[in-house]
């Protein structure tokens, strides 16, 4: 049953602010906590989520990251002069304390464990704590870039404690490095840390030579700390999905966690001073979504930093509406990842080549090995001519995030009769009749014996609900049909050229796949089998072939992420058409994964196509479109290495035509 979304915020955490005057600290306001909440109440978010009162933090539980003597300190500035105060913050770097800071870093680290007792316990499925001070730069022993008390770290370690999880993920899209999460689990195995940020080749703050992408975790937490670094600001949506497709989701994947921890920095969006990057505030719900069908969807995001007061409360927006499980917005923009993004992508990945084996066939690091360019970069900085003045951060426009309306009806079932349709699926019978000029092209198009009234109703039947996607009354749909390769060309044939639609097909299992219905490019059809189906014909028709087929979930978990979501977001479909091929062989819970993941795109209209006789497959497809969290797959072992090989060399072929496909810069080749 579908259960709700946390939301953790209290106002008090806003009574605290610069006291004096320090220009690294000034844009840490508690006007951030205000306009985020307020434009969850304004988008009648807040109303939809379960309101979760915080809670101080409780000595013991601080002291699960931080040390006795830090602790000890801090406890002492509620009671300190102004004079003491500006004292005592000396001792650390680009932070503030002030009277009230101790009483609401408590409430940040107790907002987070509240969220991650009702994540875990099932009292919800996920959530947002909105907190300040934020919580990924402190450290044991030192409060540092606005954060007294690690409040994910603290999370992380709690969560393990008191349920006996045994791996976490931490996710921290913020643009700075969460250094004081890094030392905290970097020996951790059961901790995974993942950050990308701003780092300009250590010229950006805090210039931690450890930030780079060669801090790979220490001894046993070798390979469980994931460093990328942006040597250029401006970075894109394009960007950030090249990265979560080609690093993070497969090596998510492979860790298998049993809960995700956001550090939910929004300065990685733009209009922010900090960040200054150009990805706009709607790819938040694409990021959110990528990771809501791992750990069985629990989900905890925390907020750490945003400072843009327009994008900051856009992308919260963004992030919480995707965990209330609306239909996401078409993403703007893929241009495809610039060159600096491909070069750290690139050095992130053979950096991890040794301990994750997706990554086992990632190429060597490039010739011109970025970290030495570190140095050379910042000689070359003194004699640059100064660049014509840049639009300031403040004055950069983009456009409002698209509406994402939920339609009426969030999914249909095109079923025989005797076959019950699942709880919250509608059951489809074509109310008006189709126009005769359509039925009449039915018949003589795709139906092998005219008379056959059956096939005739559920083709149009199928037609009438891709008409209904296109006016956005229905989110989704599945139906089971006697012959799904007839049932597929007739839908793409419609779709295609009667609501110009760009169709993404995706076939799972062997079988013809007519790709005449991919030549003119109204439709992109990927198949993955076990057959090498004739080499791949066109732009348009992309041949995926698994050696041991689809059962094999390594080999098709990479191909989603390698392969099918970059292309996905390239094509930028309005409808997509998930087939499933008799005799697939598909697992239950790897076509769950696919069918959620797939609503990444055409704000989730996704229509399932299954032979009539695969009913035990309508309950789990029907959960996954009705957005319930696809369970999660067991921990997989190393995809084979000639499937890997196929697709890197199907990879490589393709990645002319497709920029997101790219995972190394153009001249390393
Ligand atoms: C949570 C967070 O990662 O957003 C904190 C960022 C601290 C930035 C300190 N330097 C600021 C220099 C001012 N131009
Ligand atoms: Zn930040």
């Amino acid at each position: 049953m579908k259960m709700g979304t946390a939301l953790i915020y209290d106002e008090e955490m806003t009574k605290y602010k610069l006291l004096w005057v320090d220009p690294a600290c000034k844009i840490e306001v508690p006007e951030r906590l205000t306009v985020s909440h307020d434009a969850l109440v304004r988008n009648s978010l807040a109303d939809r989520c379960v309101a979760i009162p915080v809670r101080e933090a409780t000595d013991a539980e601080i002291l699960l990251a931080h040390s006795e003597e830090y602790l000890e300190a801090v406890k002492k500035t509620p009671y300190m002069t102004l004079e003491d105060l500006k004292e005592f913050t000396l001792q650390y770097g680009d932070v503030y304390f002030h009277p009230n800071i101790y009483h609401c870093a408590k409430l940040a680290v107790g907002a987070a464990l509240q969220l991650v007792d009702s994540v875990v316990t099932g009292k919800v499925r996920n959530g947002m704590a909105l907190v300040r001070p934020p919580g990924h730069h402190s450290m044991r022993s030192a409060a540092n870039g606005f954060c007294v008390f690690n409040n994910v770290a603290i999370a992380a370690r709690y969560a393990k404690q008191k349920y006996g999880l045994e791996r976490v993920l931490i996710v921290d899209w913020d643009v700075h490095h969460g250094q004081g999460v890094q030392y905290c689990f970097e020996d951790d195995p059961s901790v995974l840390y993942f950050s990308w940020h701003r780092y300009e080749h250590q010229k950006f703050w805090p210039q931690l030579r450890e930030s780079d992408y060669d801090s790979v975790g220490k001894e046993k937490g070798a390979g469980f700390n994931i460093n990328v670094p942006w040597n250029k600001v401006g970075m894109e949506n394009s960007d950030y999905l090249s990265v979560f497709c080609h690093l993070l989701l497969p090596v998510a994947y492979e860790f298998c966690p049993d809960l995700v921890l956001v550090c939910a920095g929004f300065d990685s969006a733009i209009g922010d001073p900090e960040g200054e990057m150009c990805a706009t505030p709607d790819i938040f719900a694409h990021l959110t979504h990528l990771l809501m069908n791992l750990a069985g969807g629990k989900l905890c995001a925390v907020l750490e930093g945003g400072y843009n007061l327009t994008s900051l409360p856009q992308a919260v927006c963004q992030t919480v509406q995707t965990l209330l499980g609306d239909p996401l917005p078409q993403p703007a923009n893929l241009s495809g990842p610039c060159t600096s993004a491909l070069e750290s992508l690139h050095c992130v990945r053979s950096a991890h080549r040794p301990y994750w084996s997706c990554l086992k066939h990632a190429a060597d690091l490039p010739t011109s090995d970025i970290s030495t360019k570190r140095i050379k970069l910042a000689e070359e900085e003194e004699e640059k001519t100064p660049k014509e003045e840049e639009k300031s951060t403040e004055e950069k426009v983009w456009p409002e995030p698209p509406k994402r309306v939920a339609p009426p009806v969030r999914s249909v079932a095109l079923l025989p009769k005797d076959v019950t349709c699942p709880e919250g699926c509608k059951r489809f019978s074509s109310s008006e009749a189709l126009d005769p000029l359509t039925v009449s092209k039915l018949r003589e198009n795709f139906l092998k014996d005219a008379d056959d009234g059956d096939a005739l109703t559920t083709l149009s039947s199928l037609i009438s609900i891709t008409e209904e996607m296109k006016k956005n009354e229905i989110c989704s749909g599945l139906a089971l049909v006697r012959d799904v390769t007839m049932a597929m060309m007739c839908v793409v044939q419609h779709a295609a050229a009667a609501l110009s639609n760009r169709v993404l097909v995706v076939c799972v299992g062997n079988g013809k796949v007519p790709s005449h219905i991919a030549e003119e490019g109204k439709a992109l059809v990927v198949q993955i089998g076990s057959e090498s189906t004739e080499e791949q014909k066109c732009k348009y028709y992309i041949p995926v072939c698994l050696k041991k087929g689809c059962s094999d979930m390594s080999g098709f978990i990479q191909a989603v992420f390698g392969l099918f979501l970059p292309l996905g977001y390239e094509y930028d479909p309005s409808l997509v058409l998930l087939v499933r091929m008799p005799d697939s062989r598909i697992h239950d819970r790897m076509w769950q994964q696919l069918t959620a993941l797939l609503q990444s795109f055409a704000q989730g209209h996704t229509l399932v196509l299954m032979q009539e006789d695969e009913k035990a497959c309508v309950g789990p497809t029907a959960s996954s479109l009705l957005g319930d969290p696809a369970p999660p797959l067991e921990r997989l072992q190393a995809p084979l290495p000639q499937d890997m090989e196929a697709m890197e060399r199907l990879r490589h072929r393709l990645q002319a035509d497709w920029k997101l496909l790219q995972i190394t810069a153009p001249e390393s080749g």
